[in-house]
């Protein structure tokens, strides 16, 4: 019915057309979440962690395709990349889907890639649940005594499991609140507004964290300038604040017209 490639990996004919659209983004050595001044645009790299079978594959495709998958290959690691609008503002988010064996063993590689995490667990699976605590102590150590602060969120997936809930939502919210983290419940395989919602609040407290953490510029002030430019100046082509601002959401807006979100795909997920 489909072929398969030689190292066994299926390639939907969806994923060739994503793949020949939007061209591939190996997972990159892009470290830090930065403001690149002449796009205006931020990145933000977001690790999806947790235990086999939790659905981070499910999630990742879900915010990208905004379909449910059922199949892959589960030993496939990737980064994608998303041009997203967050709060009015463009944010370049970057996607790893991790692919963990056994718990958290050599995870340097996302650990110093990601700027927040997503930790996943299985409402109907207990195990994966408790699999989280690992992820969350090995992120905790990670950031510890580091100045910047990486958003944490517990995500509970499969919430149309409901039935076979073996997890509490007050479990859930007790175990994020013991690590400081934000916790949501969703269903990978339910309304992608929900899924999106999680995925832009990263991205969302990423960047608030950058900002919190800019060098603070001195500001300079000088009286003989200021009387030179006002003189000169046409008073009607400058802008005011509140001017300004629309300016910038405009901009933002015309942007998001121009492009269509980009988006890489590489696993090989078999989307129908
Ligand atoms: N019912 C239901 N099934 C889901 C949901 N999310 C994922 N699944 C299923 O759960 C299984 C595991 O999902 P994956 O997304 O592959 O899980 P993973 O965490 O990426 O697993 P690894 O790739 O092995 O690390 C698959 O059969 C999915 O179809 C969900 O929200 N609801």
């Amino acid at each position: 019915m489909f072929e398969e490639n030689k190292s066994d990996i299926y390639i939907s004919p969806f994923r060739q057309r994503m793949s020949s659209m939007f061209g591939k983004s190996r997972s990159c050595s892009v470290v830090n979440l930065s403001t690149i001044p002449d796009r205006g645009v931020n990145e933000c790299n977001i690790a999806m962690l947790g235990c086999r079978g939790s659905g981070k594959s499910a999630l990742t495709v879900k915010f990208l395709t905004k379909r449910f998958i059922s199949e892959y290959d589960p030993n496939l690691e990737d980064t994608y990349t998303s041009e997203e609008i967050v709060d009015q503002q463009p944010v370049l988010l970057k996607v790893m889907d991790t692919a963990d064996q056994d718990g958290p063993v050599n995870c340097e590689r996302y650990l110093n890639w990601a700027n927040a995490f997503i930790v996943v667990y299985s409402i109907d699976n207990r195990r994966s649940f408790e699999a989280c605590r690992l992820y969350l102590d090995t992120v905790s150590i990670h950031t510890k005594g580091v100045q910047q602060e990486y958003p944490v969120i517990l995500l509970g997936n499969k919430l149309d499991m409901e039935r076979y809930r073996q997890v509490s939502k007050s479990d859930g919210l007790s175990l994020a609140s013991k690590y400081g983290c934000l916790f949501y419940e969703v269903s990978a395989c339910l309304d992608f507004d929900s899924v999106q919602r999680v995925f832009h609040e990263a991205a969302r407290e990423a960047r608030r964290e950058t900002e919190r953490n800019l060098p603070v510029r001195p500001l300079f002030i000088s009286e003989e300038k200021a009387v030179v430019s006002l003189s000169s100046a046409n008073y009607k082509e400058l802008p005011s604040v509140a001017q300004a601002k629309v300016i910038t959401v405009k901009s933002s807006r015309a942007q998001s017209k121009r492009r269509a979100p980009t988006l890489t795909l590489l696993k090989g997920f078999k989307i129908f």
